[in-house]
């Protein structure tokens, strides 16, 4: 069933493109011979991702193969719950063709978006303006929105890796658990340096809808500013990036220069237990007022509050005025080109 509301033209034009192209891809059409690899996408939440050609179609697609070594009737379950995934029709959330077993990988057959994910692009720009922040934040929400009241499923890995666009100015989310026995067994190949987990995620207690807007916050920061926020960003830092005089940051909350959480080793090394343990026992991260309109520093100190009953929820951000900023206006295609340009840099 189509989501036809709130869509606009454009969107409602895309989605039925969309389902054209996808309803000429029938799950016979997808097994490992009939793909050629083209390249690699990205790696990482346990997978890797290649841009794939189905050689009789000739469609380009994102595949992502998912090693894992679990019984038959497990891998049959993980199949028959990421089928859920042909129920997502949002100009939100990444297109789905299907899924598929050869040995003992699992493909996930996804629509290739040629700008990549926002690491990508931060890897190639640096940072992202804040208009464009702005246009990935209603993009966001309304895709985490979109999963949680039509899905009923949490992101559960809100990161920009996991964030994509393309040279349309569309952007999706990619990469949800919406197999929770895929979730499940691959718990334990948490495999990087950094975590967008949520505190209350890092002590093991309840997750929410609520970790996944702290993920956001989180995601939301290193969008701004092109640098992941854990330990906090001094003055310094900011004075460096921003180029301005260190005088001039105002830090949101005027913390005392030195964070008041000392942690025992130097940023640069600081290893992944202390990293975690500054996020749980360290202060929130935040915007520095001056750089940043206040709608944008007061929207993210909304997402990053450390007591999740006290974090702004999906409702709460759909109504923000920084939300409401990128809602009405149409960029005629800034966005677009800016995807277009990493595009070029990228080669
Ligand atoms: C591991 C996270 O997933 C990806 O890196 C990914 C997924 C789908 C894609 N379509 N176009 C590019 C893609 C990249």
């Amino acid at each position: 069933q189509l989501m036809r509301l709130g869509l606009t033209e454009p969107q409602k034009q895309r989605m039925e493109e969309w389902v054209a192209v996808k309803e000429g891809i029938a799950e016979s059409d997808l097994s490992e011979d009939f793909f050629e690899t083209l390249g690699e996408l990205g790696h990482g939440n346990g997978g890797v991702v290649n841009k794939v050609r189905h050689k009789q179609r000739g469609i380009i697609m994102a595949r992502k193969l998912v090693h894992l070594e679990v019984k038959p009737s497990v891998r049959t379950q993980i199949l028959k719950e990421l089928a859920v995934l042909h129920k997502c029709n949002s100009p939100f959330i990444v297109g789905f063709y299907g899924a598929f077993v050869d040995n003992n990988d699992i493909s996930i057959c996804m629509e290739y978006m040629n700008g990549l994910s926002l690491d990508i692009v931060l890897q190639r720009m640096g940072r992202l303006q804040e208009n464009f922040v702005g246009r990935v934040s209603v993009a966001v929400v309304r895709g985490l929105t979109y999963l949680k009241d039509e899905i009923k499923i949490l992101h559960r890995d809100v990161k920009p890796s996991n964030m994509l666009v393309n040279t349309a100015g569309e952007i999706k989310l990619c990469d949800f658990g919406v197999s929770g026995v895929l979730v499940d067994s691959m718990a334990n190949s948490f495999v990087g340096t950094r975590s967008y987990m949520a505190p209350e995620r890092l002590t093991g207690s309840q997750y929410s809808i609520l970790s996944d807007i702290w993920s956001f916050g989180l995601s939301l920061i290193e969008l701004l500013v092109g640098k992941y926020p854990v330990p906090a960003i001094t003055k310094k830092e900011f004075a460096n990036i921003f180029q301005v005089p260190e005088g001039e940051i105002v830090l949101a909350d005027e913390r005392s220069e030195v964070p008041t959480y000392q942690s025992s080793t130097s940023p640069a090394s600081m290893a992944i237990f202390e990293m975690l343990d500054y996020i749980v026992n360290g202060p929130a991260p935040t915007l520095p007022r001056n750089i940043f309109t206040d709608e944008c520093v007061d929207f993210v100190s909304k997402c990053l509050k450390k007591v999740p009953v006290e974090r702004a929820n999906l409702k709460t951000l759909a109504a923000h005025p920084f939300f409401q900023r990128y809602t009405q206006f149409d960029d005629n295609g800034e966005f677009a080109a800016f995807v277009a340009k990493t595009v070029q840099i990228g080669g």
